[in-house]
């Protein structure tokens, strides 16, 4: 199963060939180190396909860091990840994702001076394959695919409601759009797994409700299986099929949220104290 990275062709979340419920990603003994500092230690947990999987944890548990792990940005000292099939330890952010992984970002990061249509459209040019000498031309097979790529885009313009602000650039937006957007970015590049970096940090109550609506359906219309990470605890406990909790670097509990709730670790290291 191990083919070149650079040869993986570019997948979406209905043709990944992987049913639901089947196991889409397998984090295994995964440490990472940064000189002496240890952010993840021999974590372990998978991710089906299809469902939504949440990794909580205090502040410095070291969920960025798994995230970073998993989309190719920082390479563990130990352990692997097999995602679709194929193990790997190393993976360059590019490759993973031509293998299907998207991810949005903490602090939200888009192109401010660039309207909302763009930002997605840019998200989309991973799913683009002819090249620059083609797009010069104009014509032809270039401009169907051109043609293709918009509809996608206002496709998923329509899904996330925000026709309204399409011109607009997106540093003029208020933070809940902007983090709207960024999932438009992501959604754009079809992935099979899709990795949410705290998609509520910043909101207030309407736009985290939006939100989670958004993840809801873009899980169960679009059968994209997600993986997020957030501190608001109401909203992890709704939206997760399960849940993934980090302390210090290391796993301290794995489950469905009713029993994640009631572990005695977890409300000692977290859900004790106010976040
Ligand atoms: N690039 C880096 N260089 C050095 N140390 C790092 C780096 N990134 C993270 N760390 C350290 O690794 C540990 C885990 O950090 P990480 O950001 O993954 O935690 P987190 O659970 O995402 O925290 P938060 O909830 O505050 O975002 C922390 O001690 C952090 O200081």
């Amino acid at each position: 199963m191990n083919a070149p990275l650079e040869h993986t062709e570019i997948v979406a979340a209905g043709d990944d060939g992987i049913a639901p419920g089947e196991l889409l990603m397998d984090v295994r003994n995964v440490s990472l180190r940064f000189g002496g500092v240890k952010a993840i230690t021999d974590i372990s947990f998978n991710v089906k396909k299809g469902e939504i999987r949440a990794i909580i944890g205090p502040n410095g548990a070291g969920k960025t860091s798994m995230l970073n792990v998993i989309n190719g940005f920082y390479t563990p000292q130990e352990g692997s990840i097999t995602f679709r099939g194929v193990e790997r330890r190393a993976m360059k952010p590019h490759h993973a994702v031509r293998q299907g992984i998207a991810r949005t970002f903490q602090n939200v990061a888009l192109f401010k001076g660039m309207s909302t249509l763009d930002n997605i459209m840019a998200g989309r040019s991973v799913k683009m394959h002819r090249g620059l000498g083609w797009q010069m031309l104009w014509h032809g097979p270039a401009l169907q695919e051109e043609i293709a790529h918009r509809e996608k885009v206002e496709e998923i313009i329509d899904f996330l409601e925000i026709q309204h602000i399409r011109r607009t650039p997106v540093g003029k937006l208020p933070y809940g759009l902007q983090k709207r957007v960024e999932l438009g970015r992501a959604l754009a590049m079809e992935p099979s797994l899709l990795l949410l970096d705290e998609p509520m940090a910043g909101m207030n109550l309407e736009e985290k409700e939006d939100m989670s609506r958004f993840i809801l359906d873009v899980n169960g219309q679009r059968g994209t299986t997600i993986c997020l990470i957030e501190h608001d605890m109401g909203v992890v406990m709704d939206l997760s099929d399960r849940v993934v909790v980090l302390d210090y670097g290391k796993k301290i509990a794995d489950g469905v949220p009713d029993d994640v709730k009631s572990d005695q670790q977890v409300i000692d290291a977290y859900l004790g104290v106010a976040h």
